[in-house]
């Protein structure tokens, strides 16, 4: 049996009951951290609560060559994820995998950013588009440095249907985790190529740690945010399209926005 277990947003404590069984009597445990994390909880802690020893796998072995899946048709696997554990991941990949191979599965759902953004914010989730993620620039061959536009264009296409954008923040093993400054930063350079003011000017979230005691939220002008201390990551992005009178009171009391989008607000 393969068990995927969402471990839910910032530290060990944030699984839940019935994942915490599964990690128990789990035959083996896997974890892996790169397509979220539990900022507030290392790997000894994880293994000091679960009262297991917990195995970190590579991108490389869970998306190229899940070479421990092979294990899961005779024994229990539990393989450990931040978040959810199939809310922006490709781990339904692997599902199908062992599906193919004869091994059973079961979800145990955890805690997810997804949901946490609309909490923290008062943002509707029926009011979000597609997700964009904002990847680390890097240097062409030719030695210039290359931004991605993709996300722009998703909140782009999202604004104009009038729906929200939640921005995820690369992970990246060598460059880091990437803060709400750097992505607002990134967006307003397209804008600035592009001689557009999709983000200057617009109104955006930033949400540092969800989950902790303390979660920081931010709503202001989008070249506010640049500079805006957010503290230590995990760092995630709103941009709001218009906003129903609620959101946009909701981001007055909830995250500290300007007091003039209240002027802006919709009834539908
Ligand atoms: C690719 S998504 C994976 C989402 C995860 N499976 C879940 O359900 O929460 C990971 C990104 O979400 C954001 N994120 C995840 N957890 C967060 C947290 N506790 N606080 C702020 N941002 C977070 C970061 O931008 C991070 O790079």
């Amino acid at each position: 049996m393969l068990y995927f277990v969402g471990l839910g947003l910032f530290d060990e404590k944030d699984v839940s009951v019935k994942g915490l069984e599964v990690i128990k009597n789990a035959d083996k445990v896997y974890v892996e951290f790169y397509t979220s994390r539990l900022m507030g909880a290392d790997k000894e802690k994880m293994e000091n609560l679960y009262g297991r020893e917990i195995h970190v796998l590579d991108r490389q072995e869970v998306e190229q060559d899940p070479w421990w899946l092979e294990e899961a048709k005779d024994i229990d696997i539990a393989f450990l994820t931040g978040g959810d554990t199939m809310v922006s991941t490709t781990h339904v990949d692997i599902r199908l995998r062992a599906m193919e191979m004869g091994i059973e599965t079961r979800l145990i759902h955890g805690s997810s950013i997804v949901s946490a953004i609309c909490g923290l914010t008062g943002l509707q989730n029926y009011r979000f588009g597609k997700a964009a993620t904002i990847p680390h620039p890097y240097t062409s061959t030719r030695g210039n440095t290359i931004i991605s536009e993709t996300p722009y264009d998703t909140i782009l296409h999202n604004r104009q249907m009038g729906l929200h954008t939640a921005v995820f923040l690369d992970i990246d093993m060598n460059k880091g985790y990437m803060t709400v400054n750097q992505g607002i930063e990134l967006l307003l350079k397209i804008d600035e190529k592009r001689g557009e003011n999709l983000i200057k000017g617009s109104i955006a979230v930033g949400i540092a740690n969800a989950g902790s005691e303390k979660p920081i939220v931010k709503a202001d002008f989008a070249e506010n945010l640049e500079s805006y201390d957010f503290g230590s990551p995990l760092h995630i992005v709103a941009i709001p399209a218009d906003l129903h009178f609620v959101e946009a009171e909701s981001l007055v009391k909830l995250a500290d926005a300007p007091e003039s989008i209240l002027e802006e607000g919709e009834e539908n």
